[in-house]
């Protein structure tokens, strides 16, 4: 338990001496609340004493006494507020920090570390288990350090009276300890199979959630819901196994402080008994045995949960310490932006997909890349973006290796305007902007405008102010497929990757998008992985990539003079389009 609290204190790290200052608090206010307890035990005892005509005391002093209680209770709450203005927020205020810091470590990595790690454990450690730590982490400190500040002062207090009623908490508190310390032997052995049980949970309901659409189009059940029905049954079994493990323990620790609370009483008594004690005395040790442990009982509660912490612990330092794919990467300011492949090998997971790709793309052309389903064609486009790290050779922009670059700075010089549109769950407005966060109203409508959707979003009840649904989904593919072109024509970087759209729009999307293209696509490098044959010709190069390789390469008229796949691809592209013209 103690490490875990170091733990936690490092954790805390600049917020520490809050922490500090907040213990400080803790022990003046822990005297506070002792003090009135003293006074009022030491009036009421002569009081007693005074009516049954032992002692006299004087009613200046009882008043005094009185005095002296409403002072230290004010000065209690005084202390306690302190301590809480200055401890209860660190928890919220650190957890903010590491979650924006994490979103900031997934930013920088590899897109094969979420393939290589399980979604649901990145996802349960910025939210459950960071919550555990913001919140039942922050209890624990304020349970075990604070808690055990006013049962040392307590203890001392009665010590000073009455040494055996002292001795007797000690026992109590000792005992507790062992109890303690069950609890988080129990913890330590069931911490990993419930946290196993969070991540399944949370991975089965991205999986449930997001292939909703299929389920429902398909009428059954499917896989993913079976999965997410058991993550819930084994997170509901080990949680309640769990909780069963931990009631004795809890039901002992409670015995023991309980017992300790009477054992006081009953020992200041017995000192009453053999005179030892005055009755004054044994008013306050009753007194103290409702308040004495009343501090410490919950930290049964927390410490199962603290022995959590550790594990929770190990998940984010685990998470911190991905690897940064631009790690070694500075700021890069470039004068050219041609794009150059240089002897390329990469591959997903061992499994090789570009074989020793080489082309240049001079800047200010446009260069279309096709070729059959799976060839490679995206996986190019991957690497020049840096969402992956070549294996072999490298990728260069501007005659820099994109190695050079820290994500931030390379990708200030490429926009994408992918097939599959993610949009935030936020406002259009805002979904635009965030290709330049701090583009003026002017240039946002103005960008809007050349991607054809500015009539579109005025049309919408709420106009810019239109919160769309995670993902875009209140939108239309074409829609959506827009409104990434204005965010990327507000970004105005000089490359740019189009996946270019296909059949899936109808024919009239297909020209508004075709047209807000040839507006975003203006004196820049164009990369396109392309579909139709007007891009295809017009463009000023041709990759056809085949099997992970640049099969050919050159214009379409050199293409169409050699007998290869080009030209069979070309043939098959005419005789589609040219039945959809047909069809329409
Ligand atoms: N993240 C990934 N992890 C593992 N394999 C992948 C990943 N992405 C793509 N692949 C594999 O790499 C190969 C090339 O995929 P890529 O998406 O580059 O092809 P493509 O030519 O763009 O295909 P399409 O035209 O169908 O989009 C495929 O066999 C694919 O299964």
């Amino acid at each position: 338990m103690i490490k875990n609290i170091r733990w936690i204190m490092k954790w805390a790290g600049e917020y520490k001496k809050r922490f500090y200052l907040g213990f400080l608090c803790s022990f003046f206010s822990t005297w506070c609340t002792a003090g009135p307890v003293v006074l009022a035990a030491w009036a009421l005892g002569n009081m007693i004493e005074d009516s049954r005509g032992g002692t006299t005391v004087e009613k200046g002093l009882i008043f005094l006494c009185l005095g002296g209680i409403i002072l230290l209770i004010l000065l209690r709450f005084l202390f306690a507020y302190g301590k809480n203005r200055l401890q209860e927020s660190i928890g919220t205020e650190k957890a903010a920090e590491q979650r924006i810091h994490i979103g900031d470590i997934l930013k920088r990595v590899s897109l094969g570390y979420f393939s290589e790690n399980n979604i649901g454990e990145i996802l349960a450690a910025t939210t459950t288990e960071l919550s555990t730590l913001e919140l039942q982490g922050m209890k624990m400190i304020d349970s075990v350090v604070n808690g055990y500040i006013q049962v040392i002062a307590i203890i001392c207090c009665v010590g000073m009276f009455c040494l055996p009623a002292a001795l007797a908490a000690i026992a109590g508190v000792i005992l507790s300890a062992f109890a303690l310390r069950g609890i988080n032997r129990q913890s330590s052995r069931t911490a990993p199979a419930a946290h196993k049980a969070r991540e399944d949970l949370s991975a089965a309901s991205i999986e449930y959630v997001r292939g909703l659409s299929v389920v429902k189009s398909f009428g059954k059940e499917g896989a993913s819901i079976k999965r997410f029905r058991n993550a819930c049954r084994d997170n509901k079994e080990i949680c309640i196994k769990n909780e069963f493990g931990f009631v004795p323990w809890n039901c002992l620790h409670l015995f023991f402080l309980k017992g300790a609370a009477v054992a006081l009483v009953l020992t200041a008594a017995w000192e009453v008994l053999q005179g030892n004690l005055t009755l004054s005395m044994l008013l306050m040790a009753a007194m103290f045995s409702f308040t004495i442990f009343g501090s410490v009982e919950s930290i049964n509660d927390a410490a199962h949960i603290l022995s959590v912490i550790g594990s929770v612990m190990d998940k984010l330092e685990k998470l911190e310490q991905a690897d940064y794919i631009d790690q070694d990467g500075a700021e890069v300011r470039l004068d050219r932006f041609d794009v150059s492949f240089d002897h390329v090998s990469f591959g997903y997971s061992g499994r090789e997909i570009l074989h020793d790709v080489s082309f240049s793309i001079p800047q200010y052309t446009t260069t279309a890349i096709v070729g059959p389903s799976g060839s490679g064609k995206s996986t190019i486009c991957s690497l020049i973006t840096r969402f992956y790290d070549v294996q072999k050779g490298s990728v260069r922009i501007g005659g820099h290796d994109v190695r050079e670059f820290t994500c931030d700075s390379l990708l200030k010089n490429i926009s994408m305007v992918f097939q599959n549109v993610y949009l935030f769950h936020d406002t259009i407005r805002n979904n635009i902007k965030f290709g330049k966060p701090g583009a003026t109203e002017t240039e946002m409508i103005a960008a809007a405008k050349e991607a054809r959707c500015h009539e579109f979003i005025m049309s919408l009840p709420d106009g810019y102010d239109t919160v769309v649904g995670e993902g875009g989904d209140t939108l239309s593919g074409g829609e959506k497929q827009r409104i990434s072109i204005a965010r990327a024509m507000l970004k105005d970087a000089p490359v740019i990757i189009l996946d270019e759209a296909t059949a899936s729009v109808d024919p009239e999307n297909e020209h508004e998008i075709q047209a807000a293209i040839s507006a975003l696509v203006h004196g820049k490098t164009i990369i396109i992985i392309a579909h139709r044959l007007n891009t295809i010709e017009n463009a000023d190069q041709i990759l056809v990539v085949e099997n992970g390789r640049i099969g050919q390469m050159g214009t379409h008229g050199e293409l169409m003079e050699q007998d290869g796949l080009y030209r069979h691809f070309v043939e098959v592209r005419e005789q589609a389009e040219g039945w959809r013209i047909a069809e329409s």
